[in-house]
């Protein structure tokens, strides 16, 4: 895409290891995406092109936060398939996970052998639930023995488009169709037709108006309506190509023009919310932002990505969701509290940044610059436009505390302990895990305070072993790393006694610690403040009383709640009575009967009360009413049916796995739909047109006689580490599987005798 935009010279392989999105040295020795790249080209004709913002994102299920945090700020999708593997487990989750995001799907790799373009469609409309329309469709030329994949049929244009495999510039646009393809192009387009009618009526009365010949409707016609049905989620246009071999890739880059929605038209706008929980409609208006009481706007950020560039510094990557962010504003952090001034802004071209005065609406773009340091993962910017008169009642009714709705974080389920070399590289460790994990806010860093010891938290044992390569290698810090383990987490079943805490002249607070729902209640007078995952919770009980009001003026609102979280966090790090374990599903709340002296000004007091007041509730539940969680995995093997028996008593046996069921893979319904969606997927898979596949020959089991069981089950994570060699030898290589946290569990007595005995 960014060789074809004219963005670089020569095109980047990730077999060669010189891809331009995939740059840190690890994701180029090893060939995969780690951490997402968000890069800015146009594409289309020169006086009308469209600026694409690509975010490219790790295909691997132990990086699905930079997955999930992408999806966030981007307003379409394209979904990549292979044209041998089909549809995987990993698709599913995905495609789960961007439901209400309007798609397009690439067949890619179409030059292998065992390509199948008809299978992979059918799969996308059976599996994933979503009509299908082909935009174009795979042109073979029979070579000797072999059948190469050497273009694709425009639907829309009813032409061939031939490409040169030495050559990436090179192709040629074939209008006289033999007639193979004449009868390939006519049922794609009937039905395309067909499919569009469903949804658009204007297509609808083009066609009873003017022409009812499928072959006739005009191309631009057809675009409009594709268009509509695509942003409405109604359907998904399918096109095909070989990335490698250089084919089908321009056609992809006019489909994301054509059928993906602008900022201004995406269906899903994010959530902005004031601190007392009110939603601000987002106005993606560049002139204008949010306008608030006439008296000037607002100008509101996420920043989606922070990392930190060997030659430039942090790099903050922004998405614009109103109004206009130019260089040298004031930015005030509402997420943290904290103001500091752009430094230069930049828009990513490839790797070469772009120095740009501002970034509009709907725009991504990166603030460089030390000033930029402090901004996390998630944080919401805001800029304003208010006239000095007003401000200052602006403030005061918390207006500039817009939240865009936070980026929530997995819950890291491995850690490995983590200790300088010699005491004095101490300092260098802090700095490197800091820097970490500011990039990657789902590696989490714990600190037991009796023990001393540091661990380093992740999705999985592949995240983990990229963490230790990246501080060891890239960042070169003298640390010694432990085993990867899994996370254990404690909880309690119990609430605390209230504990008040008074310090002279006029300070008061009364905590208590509670076991925090699964699911919680929405009640209107407590607000929940979430303490960095978990499910720990700092609960408030909204002020009523007015003359509480004044603690918006002396000491701003977001300090007295930070500083209160950051003592929930401090005393929650304590751990558990059982094992030390960190705590899990705690909820600390602070009672209304809190009192303040008129004049405070800092908040090191509230700190130190706050924090010895959670110690002495967590201190007042005894110790028989703590108990151990480990994490449960959601575990979809894909085996041989003859396999079967071997995988599943293996699982029950061994593996203390709950088996939910075994299905046909064909039959599997984990879409969360409903059986009658799945049935008429299912009905329309079977009746849609789909070419026939010549690469097919030697595919593999899958579409021969051998038929595909899908076992669901929950299985504790600890019994799933290393299962990928166990699968291979009980299946002959032949199982996959895909795992996603499911929740935590309490651990059986004799389950927790093993697991103490393990640490
Ligand atoms: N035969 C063939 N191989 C391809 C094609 N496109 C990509 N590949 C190969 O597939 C492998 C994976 O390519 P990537 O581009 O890294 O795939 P990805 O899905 O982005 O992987 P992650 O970055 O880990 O998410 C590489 O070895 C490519 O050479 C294609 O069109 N044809």
């Amino acid at each position: 895409m960014l060789y074809y935009s004219g963005k670089t010279k020569h095109i980047g392989n990730v077999d060669q290891g010189d891809t331009v999105t995939d740059f840190l040295p690890q994701e180029r020795s090893r060939g995969i995406t780690i951490q997402s790249a968000a890069i800015s080209f146009d594409w289309g004709p020169t006086n009308n092109s469209n600026r694409i913002n690509l975010i490219d994102t790790p295909g691997h299920a132990d990086f699905t936060f930079e997955v999930i945090r992408s999806l966030r700020i981007l307003d379409g999708c394209v979904t990549i398939l292979d044209a041998v593997a089909g549809v995987e487990a990993q698709t599913l989750k995905v495609w789960k996970q961007s439901a209400g995001i309007p798609k397009i799907c690439f067949v890619n790799k179409m030059d292998r052998m065992g390509a199948s373009f008809g299978r992979t469609v059918k799969e996308v409309v059976s599996k994933l639930h979503t009509r299908c329309i082909l935009i174009n469709t795979p042109v073979f030329e029979t070579k000797g023995d072999n059948c190469e994949f050497v273009g694709v049929l425009d639907t829309l244009n009813k032409c061939v488009l031939k490409y040169s495999r030495d050559d990436p510039d090179k192709f040629e646009v074939i209008v006289d169709l033999p007639e193979s393809l004449n009868e390939q192009l006519r049922k794609s387009r009937e039905d395309l037709v067909e499919t569009l009618s469903g949804y658009d009526t204007d297509l609808v009365e083009y066609i009873l108006e003017v022409t009812d010949d499928f072959m006739e409707i005009p191309a631009d016609i057809l675009n409009n309506s594709i268009r509509k049905a695509t942003l409405a989620n109604y359907v998904t246009p399918i096109l095909c190509g070989a990335s490698f071999k250089n084919i089908g890739v321009q056609p992809l880059l006019d489909a994301i023009s054509l059928y993906l929605p602008s900022p201004v038209e995406t269906p899903k706008q994010p959530k902005i919310t004031r601190t007392d929980g009110k939603n601000v409609p987002v106005r993606m208006d560049p002139n204008k932002g949010l306008i608030i009481n006439n008296n000037g706007n607002l100008c509101v950020s996420l920043a989606f990505k922070v990392i930190t560039d060997p030659i430039r510094g942090t790099m903050v990557f922004v998405r614009v969701y109103s109004g206009t962010l130019k260089s040298g504003n004031t930015v005030y952090n509402s997420t943290t509290g904290e103001k500091f001034k752009i430094g230069k802004l930049v828009v990513m071209h490839a790797n070469v940044p772009e120095e740009t005065n501002d970034l509009k609406a709907g725009q991504i773009g990166v603030l460089t610059g030390t000033s930029a340091a402090s901004v996390k993962t998630g944080d919401t910017l805001v800029t304003h436009s208010i006239k000095k008169d007003a401000l200052k009642s602006f403030k005061q009714s918390g207006e500039l505390n817009l939240r865009i709705n936070e980026i929530e974080i997995p819950p890291p389920v491995f850690s490995a302990a983590i200790e300088p070399k010699t005491l004095g590289n101490k300092n260098q460790m802090e700095q490197a895990l800091q820097q970490i994990t500011t990039e990657d806010p789902s590696l989490k860093i714990t600190r037991d305070e009796e023990t001393g010891q540091t661990l380093l938290n992740g999705m999985g044992e592949l995240h983990l072993e990229i963490a230790r390569d990246r501080l060891l290698n890239d960042l070169n810090a003298q640390i010694n790393i432990g085993k990867v383990m899994v996370s254990y987490k404690e909880t309690i079943n119990k609430k605390s006694e209230v504990i008040t805490k008074t310090q002279e002249p006029a300070y008061k607070l009364s905590m208590s610690v509670e076991p925090s729902p699964q699911e919680r209640n929405n009640n209107d007078d407590e607000i929940w403040y979430s303490l960095g995952g978990d499910n720990n919770y700092f609960i408030m009980n909204k002020p009523k009383d007015k003359d509480k009001e004044w603690i918006y003026q002396t000491l701003s609102q977001t300090s007295f709640v930070n500083a209160l979280i950051s003592s929930c966090i401090v005393a929650l790090q304590r751990g558990g009575k059982t094992a030390n374990f960190p705590l899990h599903s705690i909820g600390i709340r602070l009672l209304n009967d809190w009192e303040l002296p008129i004049d405070v000004s800092d908040v090191s007091t509230i700190l130190s009360l706050s924090r010895s007041a959670i110690c002495s509730a967590l201190d007042s539940i005894d110790k028989s009413s703590f108990a151990v969680l480990e994490p449960l995995m959601a575990v979809k093997i894909s085996v041989l049916e003859q396999d079967l028996g071997n995988v599943v008593q293996d699982l029950t046996g061994a593996r203390k796995a709950q088996i939910l069921s075994i299905e046909d893979e064909n039959g599997a319904t984990d879409s969360g739909d409903s059986n009658d969606d799945v049935l008429i997927f299912q009905d329309i898979a079977n009746k849609m047109y789909l070419p026939l596949d010549h690469t097919n020959k030697n595919s593999p089991a899958k579409i021969g006689a051998d038929i595909i069981k899908v076992i669901d089950a929950l299985v504790p994570l600890g019994e799933m580490v290393a299962y990928m060699n166990r699968l291979r030898s009980l299946t002959q290589g032949r199982g996959s599987f895909v795992m996603e946290y499911h929740g935590m569990e309490k651990v059986s007595d004799d389950r927790l005798a093993c697991i103490l005995e393990d640490y």
